[in-house]
């Protein structure tokens, strides 16, 4: 059976040229990335795993505190939709992960065929600040009543998940995601949101992998 996640990371790693600062996100998609890399370039990345690869690999690691921009984000995603707006919500690490998309001169999504979706309806993840779990919740409630809310628990140990900055991940399950231009800035503005995985309209393009081959998508936006 084809490994449509390999097509893609073959893909994407054809446009990666020497000398060049890459960023690398998280999952099994970037993870074939990292194996395939045979350019000399710099890398950094918002994911653990990702970095330790990268290590294994021999490859030059730089912290993404020590970068003002990047040349190539890439990045894999739970959906995508066809403005390339993406939810970005399993890995809890969306907050670092945004920060680094925001620094490329070009952000590229990766995966197979089924993240690309006419209208995205996967959980919203938002990781707040401890002290403000209450009134977040309490907001929330308020502003979005039939969503649900359930505080992200470890299944490795007691109590809550913590986020690679100390916070709580809350997993928003929407019964019909609202305008996301509208959401994207409302949950941004809540006091004690650190930030939320809805990444609206930041890619350059997405490459994906299915049983059509290889397609490149750019974003489309109403006029
Ligand atoms: O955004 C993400 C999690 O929130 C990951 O990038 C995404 O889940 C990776 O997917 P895959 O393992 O299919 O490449």
């Amino acid at each position: 059976m084809t490994d449509y996640k390999m097509e893609a990371a073959i893909a994407a790693s054809k446009i990666i040229a020497n000398g060049q600062t890459i960023g690398l996100g998280a999952g099994t998609t970037i993870a074939h990335l990292v194996k395939l890399i045979g350019k000399d370039c710099k890398f950094t990345s918002s994911s653990f795993n990702t970095i330790n690869l990268l290590r294994e690999h021999g490859l030059t690691v730089l912290s993404p505190s020590s970068l003002k921009k990047i040349d190539i984000y890439f990045d894999g995603c739970d959906q995508f939709d066809a403005e390339l707006n993406a939810l970005k919500s399993g890995g809890g690490i969306h907050t670092k992960e945004k920060i680094l998309a925001s620094m490329a001169d070009q952000f590229i999504l990766l995966g197979d065929a089924g993240k690309f979706v006419p209208q995205l309806n996967y959980p919203l993840v938002i990781e707040i600040l401890p002290q403000a779990l209450q009134v977040v919740r309490e907001r929330l409630s308020v502003d979005f009543p039939d969503a649900s809310l359930v505080l992200r628990m470890s299944n490795q140990k007691d109590g809550p998940v913590i986020s690679d900055h100390g916070n709580f991940l809350l997993d928003v399950t929407f019964t019909k995601l609202p305008a996301l231009a509208g959401l994207n800035t409302h949950i941004k503005m809540i006091p004690g949101v650190v930030d939320h995985s809805l990444f609206y309209r930041m890619a350059a393009k997405a490459i994906i992998a299915g049983e059509n081959g290889i397609q490149v998508i750019m974003p489309i936006y109403p006029a």
